[in-house]
């Protein structure tokens, strides 16, 4: 389990990344870090994709429908407008943001916040999810989470696609995808 880097002495700013596949827990990780935040009455803002509305226009929801208040935005720039005096930053679904969301992130740590990301590591096909790679390599921390594969029951890192659409951005949840262990991924693929 990650436990916070202490904040006694000169407050320094870093970076978390949470990834995983898809039901693997990043979402409800994401929310236990920051409730904790919150518990250690640190000034939080929360931000999405303004294309996420799975689950709500606002809102970050898990798949258990754990949920936070956050700002949808359409561009990762506007985070370093709406973060003022804030000592934590928390923002869900990475792999949709555009490729500046990483020196955003920077930006953020050199403020002195504390950035909580998280993201799906892989597509559907098992590539690199947009931004998310970079994302990892400036990350001070990453925690890696797995689902349980449908098919045998071992750790899944893989999302697998259920229908034949061949577009990378397509939001759904368990009708339209499920967690596979390497195996099961690709004796299907
Ligand atoms: N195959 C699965 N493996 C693990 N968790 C699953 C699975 N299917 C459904 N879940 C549920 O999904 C929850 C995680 O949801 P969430 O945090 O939204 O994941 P993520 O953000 O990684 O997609 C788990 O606590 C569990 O209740
Ligand atoms: C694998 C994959 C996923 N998506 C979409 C599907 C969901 O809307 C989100 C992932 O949400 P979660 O919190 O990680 O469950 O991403 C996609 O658009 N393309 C893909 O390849
Ligand atoms: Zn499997």
């Amino acid at each position: 389990m990650f436990i916070e880097p202490s904040l006694a002495g000169e407050r320094r700013g870093w970076i978390e990344v949470i990834c995983g596949s898809m039901f693997s827990g990043k979402t409800e990780e994401l929310i236990r870090r920051l409730k904790r935040a919150r518990i250690a009455n640190l000034r939080i803002e929360i931000f999405k994709p303004g294309i996420d509305t799975r689950y709500d226009e606002q809102d970050i929801v898990s798949h258990d429908e754990n949920k936070v208040m956050s700002t949808p935005i359409d561009n990762s720039q506007q985070i370093l407008l709406l973060a003022q005096e804030v000592d934590v930053v928390g923002i869900d679904e990475a792999q949709f943001f555009d490729a500046e969301l990483p020196y955003v992130c920077d930006q953020l740590a050199l403020r002195g916040i504390r950035v909580i990301v998280a993201g799906l590591d892989m597509d559907y096909k098992g590539r690199p999810f947009g931004t998310m790679p970079n994302l990892l390599a400036k990350a001070d921390y990453i925690t890696k989470l797995h689902a349980i594969c449908v098919k045998c029951g071992n750790i899944a890192s893989f999302s697998y696609r259920k229908n034949a659409s061949r577009e990378t951005v397509l939001l759904g949840e368990q009708s339209l995808y499920e967690p596979r262990c390497r195996h099961c991924y690709y004796s299907e693929t």
